[in-house]
């Protein structure tokens, strides 16, 4: 790299996310590697990072995406993804968001209840074209993760229970409009144990056994995403081992597997660089204030989730801060307890293991401007996202105070 990580924020600012494009690349070809000699399909789950030119970078290298909305949707045909390497899941799609995606033609409609199943079909004879669909299994599988990020429970919103599942699949099949060509599940997110993962994928390929049985040919099988990556010290799942149990519970299946992962692409390639404002010590507790705050990465503040932080090029003993920003709320923070050295005003913290659920999370509360992305890619640094303005953010408000003044 040509530049260090103190001259990149010096560059473009603070509060600032940077990714490192090559790891990313080998992410994505650990994954594909694993998956070699199969027919296979990595959707790119781009909820995790949405970035225009993270998205372009991974569709360059094969990725498909996987996308909750018909923003989404846009966003990877804008970066490149070919559409039929694009699928659309989410609990609750609207018709005009249907109508979009049928209209693309993207390669699958993932639905998550029989009344999507209505309204798809509904929406494809309006249009006089028949859907391809999956359907969204919920195995009802403990994925042991975060209460939040736990999805394949029956207790959880999302997709359908086995029985109902097979209706859908035999009305499908009748149906002028709709065509059953994959099915589907997602168990949950940063899982680090294979066992739920492998349970799931055995009870959902049962089911593709079952429907083969009755004349009905599932084409995708989409074991969703979730892979966990580490944040901390935690020991996770290893491609290999992932799409070995994958390939153990599919065998005899004429299938291309596909699969969502987000956090596992890009959760390791970011850092979130914030700078010292302040520090103050109440009573036996010290604060360390950041430029950053829970705006721009709510991780911490939303699941306690952990982000190795520290000081960059500072030494000196270190004695435990709570890393908080300047927003109104006390679950404003970083990191809590983190053994830091003594800081001045300007010196630079970094939060780790930020590329993935972090600016996409971000917000303008406190009309904070949305920070710049930067991304690295062999010796070139490059702009991805300008930082946003005071200008940016009431553009679509200053017009309206001004018409409903008059
Ligand atoms: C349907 C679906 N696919 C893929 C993902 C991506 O998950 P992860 O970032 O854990 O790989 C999610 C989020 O949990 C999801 O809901
Ligand atoms: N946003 C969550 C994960 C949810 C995944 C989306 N289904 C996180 O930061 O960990």
């Amino acid at each position: 790299m040509s530049m260090d990580i103190k001259e990149i924020a010096e560059q473009y600012g603070t509060p600032l996310y940077v990714y490192d494009f090559d790891y990313i690349e080998e992410r994505y070809n650990s994954l594909k590697d694993a998956f070699a000699g199969k027919k296979s399909l990595i959707n790119y789950a781009v909820k995790a990072n949405s970035n225009l030119s993270v998205i372009a970078h991974l569709a360059k290298l094969g990725a498909g995406a996987d996308c909750v909305s018909i923003g989404e949707v846009k966003r990877a045909l804008s970066a490149g993804v070919s559409k039929y390497q694009i699928i659309f899941s989410g609990v609750g799609k609207r018709d005009d968001e249907i109508k979009a995606a049928l209209e693309y033609d993207i390669l699958l409609i993932n639905l998550e209840s029989e009344a999507e199943m209505k309204r798809v079909e509904m929406v494809a004879k309006a249009l006089g074209k028949e859907a391809r669909i999956s359907i969204r299994v919920n195995p009802n599988i403990d994925p042991q993760t975060h209460p939040y990020i736990s999805t394949g429970l029956h207790e959880n919103k999302f997709g359908v229970e086995i029985e109902m599942a097979k209706r859908m699949y035999i009305y499908a099949k009748k149906s002028e409009f709709l065509n059953p060509v994959g099915i589907h599940f997602h168990i949950g997110s940063q899982l680090t144990k294979l066992e739920p993962i492998a349970e799931a994928c055995g009870i959902v390929a049962d089911l593709v056994r079952s429907l083969k049985a009755i004349d009905i040919d599932i084409k995708f099988f989409d074991v969703g995403g979730g892979i966990g990556v580490v944040y901390d010290d935690e020991k996770t799942i290893s491609p290999q081992a992932y799409t070995d149990a994958i390939f153990q519970a599919t065998k005899g299946l004429d299938v291309t597997i596909l699969c969502e992962p987000g956090r596992y692409m890009v959760a390791n390639a970011g850092v979130f660089l914030t700078k010292v404002l302040y520090e103050k010590v109440n009573e036996d507790k010290r604060f360390v204030i950041v430029d950053g705050a829970m705006n721009d990465l709510i991780r911490p503040s939303l699941y306690n989730a952990y982000h190795r932080i520290e000081a960059v090029a500072k030494e000196g003993e270190k004695t435990p801060a709570d890393v908080v920003g300047p927003v109104c709320e006390s679950g404003d923070f970083f990191g809590k307890n983190v053994p830091l050295p003594a800081l001045e005003h300007n010196d630079l913290i970094a939060v780790h293991s930020a590329g993935a659920y972090g600016f996409t999370m971000s917000s303008n509360y406190n009309t904070r401007p949305k920070p710049a992305e930067v991304a690295i890619q062999g010796d070139k640094v490059k702009l991805i996202r300008k930082r946003e303005t005071y200008e940016d953010q009431v553009r679509l408000e200053l017009e309206c105070m001004e018409e409903s003044a008059k």
